[in-house]
């Protein structure tokens, strides 16, 4: 983390509640070779994992559905996202994140996994970086319900879906997370689950 483009970094934690918020005051090099101060919010709740999990046999995706309050806080009427498996690092490295949160959201315990992409989910505010993963699953893989971790409260539900009706609601702008939307654009360029034709 280098750059001769920002100096004297200020950093004040305006909250540690639960993850972490500072505000951070630094001056900035303008390509015009001004000086400016600068200040921005950022936070901090490390980094995250996600998984499209697919059935080339089946046709078949897994997908879950929770309640996300900030998107309820926005425009989402009853607040619930469809979205791929998807879970914060914790300690783990993302691989193992990705198998841990499958087999406690979802409920399958998966193997092999492949990663596709590593990007930053919203780099005006949070440090957080995704790890994008695909992985095929089988019936036999199926250990539990899923549903999540009840001592956290979570409340998901699993939803085994045709590949074709998610590209179908995808295109309808019904899938309006975009980790989901990303790894379904993977999906559909690579072919992980051919379709007749793809309608747009
Ligand atoms: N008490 C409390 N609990 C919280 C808070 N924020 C999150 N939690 C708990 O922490 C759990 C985190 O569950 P994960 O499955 O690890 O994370 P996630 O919420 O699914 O996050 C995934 O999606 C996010 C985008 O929506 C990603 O930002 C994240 O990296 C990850 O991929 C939540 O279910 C909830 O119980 C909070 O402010 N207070
Ligand atoms: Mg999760």
């Amino acid at each position: 983390m280098t750059t001769n483009r920002i100096k004297n970094i200020a950093s004040k934690l305006l909250s540690d509640n639960y993850y972490i918020l500072k505000k951070l005051t630094f001056d900035y090099l303008m390509k015009d070779g001004r000086w400016v101060t600068q200040a921005r919010e950022v936070y901090d709740r490390g980094d995250g994992a996600g998984i499209l999990l697919y059935n080339k046999e089946k046709q078949t995706v897994i997908l879950t559905k929770q309640f996300r309050m900030p998107t309820y806080m926005n425009d989402n009427t009853d607040g619930f996202l469809v979205e791929i498996c998807a879970g914060m690092l914790d300690k783990d490295n993302p691989k193992a994140c990705i198998i841990r949160e499958t087999e406690e959201e979802v409920g399958y315990r998966i193997k092999e996994v492949k990663k596709v992409y590593e990007a930053y989910s919203s780099p005006g505010v949070m440090t957080e970086k995704m790890h994008f993963f695909i992985g095929e699953y089988t019936d036999d893989m199926k250990v539990n319900n899923g549903g999540g971790l009840d001592s956290e409260h979570e409340d998901i539900e699993v939803l085994e879906l045709p590949f074709r009706e998610v590209v179908d609601m995808l295109y309808k702008g019904e899938i309006v997370d975009t980790r989901t939307i990303v790894l379904l654009q993977y999906a559909i360029i690579n072919r992980l689950i051919e379709l007749e034709e793809i309608s747009h």
